[in-house]
């Protein structure tokens, strides 16, 4: 991650073929106009940023032949030497989060990227055998930790009995998982760009941190820089619709990354 952030800048594009997206490419809403907007998106962005983040929700609303694509574009961009995070956001009881592993998370699945979003809200420890399938595998984990939806708030900023927000624990046990990697370790957190205010302290996390809501949600690179602080260390802002509405041509999607990645330069 660190080598391809130092070639390519710290921007993720996230390809999340929307339905209005489909349309405005003049794309049919099935699953070949499906794969036609993702194979232009990785022609686009192979090669040219740090990391691509597949939405698979938009994948799965195709079907066994939309997951098929997922695989398809997958394998495609780790083939291109791209980083691959699978946004799935699993979660589930430790025994069951071990198929999620096995899915996402081990070499040779078809599903697997070099990382994948999680889900800690059935307890941290859940997310156990998934941690030990990303170390054995060399991949990484996002755990959501302050989501970029207003929604989440009320889950995530709650307080628990110590007195810390449950935010801060998730903070707290990603610091530890990571603990004694470097620069840093598998586990890196998904805090929203949209936030008006952090209200958890990062300083010892020890891992990457993956703001979505930068771009269509209305987060902008000033945001950025006040919510996580002028040098956005360890920060990988993502956008999709913002880049994505550029599209169908190749070479427009390609300079709306530039612009993006320059914004984030200045
Ligand atoms: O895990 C994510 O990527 C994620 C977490 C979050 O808190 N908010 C959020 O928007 N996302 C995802 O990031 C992408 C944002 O898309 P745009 O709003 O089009 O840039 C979508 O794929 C969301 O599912």
């Amino acid at each position: 991650m660190a080598e391809a952030v130092a070639e390519h800048g710290p921007l993720c594009v996230g390809i999340d073929p929307h339905p209005g997206l489909l349309a405005s490419w003049g794309l049919p809403q099935d699953a070949a106009g499906l794969e036609r907007f993702a194979l232009t998106c990785v022609e686009a962005f192979a090669g040219r940023v740090a990391l691509v983040k597949p939405q698979a929700a938009f994948f799965e609303a195709h079907g066994s032949r939309g997951v098929a694509v997922l695989e398809r574009v997958i394998a495609d961009l780790r083939g291109s030497g791209t980083l691959v995070l699978v946004d799935a956001k699993r979660g589930d009881i430790g025994s069951t989060m071990a198929a999620y592993a096995a899915a996402y998370l081990t070499e040779g699945s078809p599903l697997a990227g070099d990382a994948v979003t999680v889900s800690p809200f059935l307890g941290f420890g859940s997310l156990d055998p998934a941690r030990e399938a990303a170390a054995a595998s060399g991949r990484g984990l996002f755990v959501l930790a302050l989501t970029s939806n207003p929604e989440g708030a009320s889950v995530q900023r709650a307080v628990g009995a110590d007195g810390r927000s449950v935010a801060q624990s998730i903070v707290a046990a990603a610091a530890r998982a990571n603990a004694g990697a470097q620069p840093f370790g598998d586990v890196g957190l998904v805090v929203g760009a949209t936030l008006h205010e952090l209200g958890v302290d990062l300083s010892d996390l020890g891992g990457y941190v993956l703001a979505p809501g930068f771009g269509a949600q209305g987060a902008t690179v000033a945001d950025l820089r006040a919510l996580f602080g002028p040098e956005l260390r360890g920060v990988l802002p993502t956008s999709s619709r913002d880049v994505l509405k550029h599209g169908p041509e190749t070479a427009k999607l390609r300079s709306a990354v530039d612009v993006v990645r320059r914004s984030l330069e200045m």
